[in-house]
């Protein structure tokens, strides 16, 4: 089953997330043994984003140029070549990306793509032309209330949503975003050729022809029936005309979508068999990564912070989101998105100490555990939910109906208190949302953490205490990223092994992965014995505070 002696083949794994794009190189054990990253804001300064992303002209709205997106790829390959990574041996590829964007293919892009000429690099062939429209839509985009109340009206409520998509509307998701594109640029739309997911794009470069949208990814779009895993045809009509021909077909996120284009054998030596794996969103991709059963609660630490679960029902959730699993059949995964993550942290570590993680970890271990009843909320961005943006910081004497308590106190007497308040604050949220979502915590309850910030673990210490759950992480690199390299390996042995011996019955995912890279998790971090009797009263507090700066937002 696993590899054989001196088996030289290696699978390339890609994560083009909200600031990065990164690479990973396992080899036949699926272990690491190469790596690259492009950071856009630094990399590619010419395109002015700010933790990967552009502001809009209108308010809620944020946006890529996909062209970026291009040129990353042209770097972090050659920045793989430059590593000595032997692309040679690939046998297959696979990625991850971030959630939700969409990108709109002109005729001449499809042309572009179909006759990649191997002496050029990428972004002079499929340039800005290549898109009808170059303002690419991304997951902080929050600028389609209007098309999600007219999506979820035209087919009977947002229930009626939530129980065909796993979701109800969300303005982030793609099918509310593409009617916006329909309604306000409705030539560009009628132009688009096809549509992909940024995770599907990803799949496309390196098909050289669009590739098919996967399960699970695109269950983050309001337009897939999530049980039948095809779109549906109610939610198709509530978002625009002539979608289906569009978006194409549906595919599983295992699932083998053709060999590697010619322009990347002729200009970075791929073999002409490495299979193109299906490639999906970050937060499946890192759910794929982790290979944990249901008692486990995966927490991603990126530029949003993410919650995932197995879920072997779909539950009818009034918030949050039930994807397709990207790796079991009939399994669904949970998932809560949090958009005020990394960049908060990043911004009181920039105010309080200059950016410096060491001090930042030194004064967040400095304080106690409970921070002397000083706790805040800081959604800098609207927040998915709650539906609130604004900041508010509460010490110990401070009342929920009391006059002031709305407005909160300006600011912690010290760093410290201010960035304890921060992270504890950050993760009452994130688990009072879990439990609000159905999320049993028990005592065999552990949680898995990955994402930029994982490393952190001062970070990490809270999170054990706040949950009162062990905290592992992943070994060899982030799961996003593993997930893509893992699913690789996992679509190109399926399908070598289904050419010959097409009787033998299919190993799982998990089993398969397991077999070759079983001890993949490392303990980093326990919870104090006093965690429960300090942060459950702290729970109710921090839901005070969400109540009130909910109301906030009314008056
Ligand atoms: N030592 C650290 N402590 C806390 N956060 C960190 C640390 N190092 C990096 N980060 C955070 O990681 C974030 C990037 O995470 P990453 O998972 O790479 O993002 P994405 O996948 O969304 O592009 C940065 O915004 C940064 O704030
Ligand atoms: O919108 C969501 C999930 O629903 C985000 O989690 C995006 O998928 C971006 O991921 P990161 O770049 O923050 O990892």
């Amino acid at each position: 089953m696993g590899p054989k002696e001196g088996d030289k083949h290696t699978f390339l794994g890609f994560d083009l997330s909200t600031q990065k794009l990164k690479a990973i190189l396992l080899n036949a054990k699926l272990d690491v043994i190469a790596s690259a990253e492009v950071k856009f804001d630094t990399d590619l300064p010419e395109f002015r984003t700010t933790g990967g992303a552009n502001p809009g002209l209108n308010k809620f709205e944020f946006f890529v140029q996909p062209v970026m997106w291009i040129k990353a790829m042209d770097i972090i390959l050659d920045r793989l070549v430059i590593s000595e990574a032997d692309l040679s041996t690939v046998a297959a590829i696979s990625g991850s990306a971030q959630q939700h964007g969409s990108l709109y293919w002109s005729k001449h892009g499809i042309t572009a793509l179909e006759n990649l000429d191997p002496t050029k690099f990428l972004h002079t062939q499929i340039d800005d032309s290549a898109f009808v429209v170059n303002r690419t839509p991304i997951w902080m985009d929050a600028s389609t209330v209007k098309q999600c109340i007219e999506m979820e009206t035209a087919i009977g409520g947002h229930t009626e949503m939530l129980k065909i998509s796993g979701s109800k509307c969300y303005p982030r998701f793609t099918g509310p975003q593409i009617r916006k594109i329909y309604q306000q640029r409705t030539h560009a739309y009628e132009d688009a050729q096809r549509i992909s997911l940024v995770s599907s794009f990803l799949a496309t470069l390196f098909l050289g022809k669009v590739a098919s949208i996967d399960y699970s990814d695109a269950s983050g779009m309001n337009l897939l029936d999530i049980r039948e895993k095809t779109w549906s045809k109610a939610c198709l009509n509530a978002c625009a005309p002539d979608l289906e021909q569009r978006l194409g077909t549906p595919v599983s996120s295992t699932a083998v979508l053709g060999n590697v284009a010619d322009y990347f054998v002729q200009r970075f030596c791929f073999p002409a068999t490495c299979k193109i794996v299906a490639c999906t969103g970050d937060n499946p991709s890192a759910l794929a990564g982790m290979l944990v059963d249901k008692n486990w609660l995966s927490l991603s630490l990126g530029t949003s912070d993410t919650l995932m679960m197995s879920l072997e029902e779909p539950p009818n959730l009034e918030e949050g989101h039930v994807l397709c699993h990207p790796t079991e059949q009939d399994t669904f995964m949970g998932l809560l998105c949090f958009r005020n993550g990394s960049l908060v942290r990043e911004s009181i570590n920039k105010s309080e100490v200059g950016g410096n993680w060491q001090m930042f970890n030194e004064l967040l271990e400095s304080t106690p555990r409970g921070n002397f009843g000083n706790l805040a909320v800081h959604f800098n961005e609207m927040e998915i939910i709650p539906k609130a943006k604004g900041t508010l910081r509460w010490n110990k004497d401070m009342q929920p109906n009391s006059p002031d308590a709305a407005k909160g106190i300006i600011k912690f007497r010290s760093p410290q208190i201010e960035i304890r308040a921060l992270i504890e604050g950050q993760m009452l949220h994130h688990r009072a949302i879990a439990e609000d979502m159905g999320f049993h915590f028990i005592t065999e309850t552990k949680i898995l953490a990955t994402g930029g910030a994982s490393v952190n673990k001062s970070i990490l210490q809270v999170i054990s205490d706040v949950f009162n759950a062990p905290v592992y992480i992943q070994m060899g690199s982030e799961a996003a990223l593993m997930g893509a390299a893992y699913r690789a390996a996992y679509g190109y042995f399926i399908h070598e092994n289904q050419a010959q011996h097409p009787d033998a019955p299919r190993i799982s995912y998990r089993d398969y992965i397991l077999s070759l890279t079983p001890n993949h998790l490392q303990l980093v971090c326990e919870p104090n014995k006093d965690s429960e009797q300090i942060y459950g009263p702290l729970l109710q507090r921090y839901r005070d505070m969400a109540i009130t700066l909910e109301a906030n937002q009314a008056t």
